[in-house]
């Protein structure tokens, strides 16, 4: 058979039993605070114990507050928040399960820290109680979000009952311009296809404008799949995630690195693979992106203005439109770059790593915010933190008036004690712009961490290119 897609490829080496819905067995599954405690809870008054505890990874990382400084076991911001992490903190060790606590050296954004330790690897399946899952599919893995009755069911037997996905190839085409990054790749994508385009399918990215990214930028991509409406996305591994992923501590080593990468080659796509769905976009001629509504797909060029609903034929299209612009507080045809920001929040599972700090730093560097502008950036992990402090970056967001802060989710959701007050506007390096996202009434602006910088000294959105 040379027709199978990278997806199928790895579903078949780990089905355990096909039927209507699919038993598929699971590498790896890492947990957080918010969706694993009723699953535990659950398990328990079911009798049942978790099966490989050595296959699951915790974090926590949602409802850690960001102020403190690696202090160990400081509170939540709220009662709620402080009995989840301390549930976690009682689950993970009654069950063996490694847990990254809040003031850990490996604590950090669950899906910041998989790729960071090595622990996610090309042609595994991941899953975790999170949506956001999609971001390990970078590296050629099958990862995708499930439910708290899902969690507990693979806490129990390290299997997961769920039907096949069906493929969806979406290739990006073209080089992007300089100043362009994965953000605006991906914000570009699904602003043409739809936030409803990938809808029960596993999309699998590729093309040159895909292979050319970084890491981190695929990471970037992946992301946002489920922002397309996809159950996830991948990305066939290639040279770039054979790099990245040597050295790192859960990475195998020796021959078994070597038997690795035999394996991890075969990775892909068979030439004439059939998808269910294939979708082309090229990106050569984009601009750097901002979303303008209320989903990631209602976004436009930094260099346009804010759309029109009257000119939008479709008219569900133009009712969330105008729903949308009157939520934001936008008027059609104001220009993007006149659009004043508030706050500006670097950061999340979409752009907190170390190329997003850096990219960010390096627009910052001798520069100083708006005074009408509030910064703040939020490493994805305590490793980015020490890093990016190692390499100074710290002092250039300082230095230009962000706010530099520990490890976790943040103002990406909100619930945390990072929001954005009702009516402000937020430009925000995260993937979702609901509405109350960020807090009741809060507006966000999606865009990457360059973009984010260059909004933060300008006052309003702003691109980096704008400052030279
Ligand atoms: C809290 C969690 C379950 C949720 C998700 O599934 O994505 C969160 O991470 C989010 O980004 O909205
Ligand atoms: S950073 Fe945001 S999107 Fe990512 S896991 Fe946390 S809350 Fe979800």
């Amino acid at each position: 058979m040379n027709r199978t897609t990278l997806v199928d490829r790895i579903w078949e080496r780990h089905l355990v039993e096909p039927g209507e819905t699919d038993l598929i067995y699971i590498d790896l599954h890492l947990l957080h605070e918010v969706s694993s405690p009723q699953a535990f809870e659950a398990l328990r008054s079911a009798g049942r114990v978790v099966r490989r505890p050595d296959l699951c990874v915790a974090t926590a990382d949602h409802q850690v507050p960001t102020l403190i400084d690696g202090g160990g076991g400081a509170p939540a911001v709220d009662a709620g928040g402080a009995r989840q992490l301390l549930l976690q903190a009682g689950n993970c060790r009654e069950a063996g399960i490694e847990l990254h606590p809040l003031g850990s050296p490996g604590q950090g954004i669950v899906h910041v820290i998989g790729p960071q330790m090595g622990l996610t690897q090309p042609g595994m399946t991941i899953v975790c109680g999170d949506s956001h899952t999609a971001t390990h599919g970078a590296f050629g893995a099958i990862a995708f979000g499930i439910g708290t009755s899902e969690v507990e069911h693979v806490l129990a037997t390290q299997t997961l009952r769920t039907a096949r996905p069906r493929t969806m190839a979406v290739t990006v085409e073209g080089t992007v311009r300089p100043g362009v990054t994965a953000k605006d790749l991906v914000l570009a994508v699904i602003a043409r296809a739809g936030t409803r385009a990938g809808v029960g399918t596993l999309v699998e990215f590729r093309g040159a404008a895909i292979r050319a990214l970084s890491m981190e930028g695929r990471m970037t991509v992946c992301n946002m799949a489920v922002e397309a409406g996809a159950r996830s996305g991948l990305i066939a591994p290639d040279d770039t995630t054979f790099r990245y992923l040597e050295g790192r501590e859960r990475s195998p080593r020796g021959r078994l690195w070597e038997r690795a990468l035999d394996h991890w080659r075969t990775l892909r796509s068979d030439d004439d693979a059939v998808f269910d769905r294939e979708v082309t976009v090229d990106v050569s001629a984009i601009a750097p992106q901002v979303s303008w509504g209320t989903n990631p797909g209602q976004t436009t060029s930094v260099d346009a203005a804010v759309p029109d609903p009257s000119g939008m034929a479709d008219p569900a299209e133009r009712n969330a439109a105008e729903r949308a612009l009157e939520y934001m507080g936008l008027t059609p045809g104001t220009a993007m770059r006149d659009i004043p920001i508030d706050i500006v929040f670097i950061g999340s599972c979409t752009n907190s790593r170390m190329e997003d700090l850096r990219a960010a730093a390096e627009v910052l560097r001798g520069r100083r915010i708006a005074s009408s502008v509030r910064a703040l950036v939020v490493p994805g992990s305590a490793l980015v933190k020490r890093q990016a402090e190692a390499e100074g970056l710290d002092r250039v967001f300082t230095a230009a008036g962000f706010e530099w802060r520990s490890p976790g989710c943040s103002m990406c959701v909100g619930i945390n004690g990072d929001t954005v007050a009702p009516g402000l506007r937020c430009a925000s390096t995260s993937n979702r712009n609901f509405e109350g996202r960020q807090g009741p009434g809060a507006r966000t602006h999606l865009v990457s961490p360059e973009t984010a910088a260059a909004t933060a000294l300008a006052g309003h959105l702003a691109a980096a290119d704008d400052l030279v």
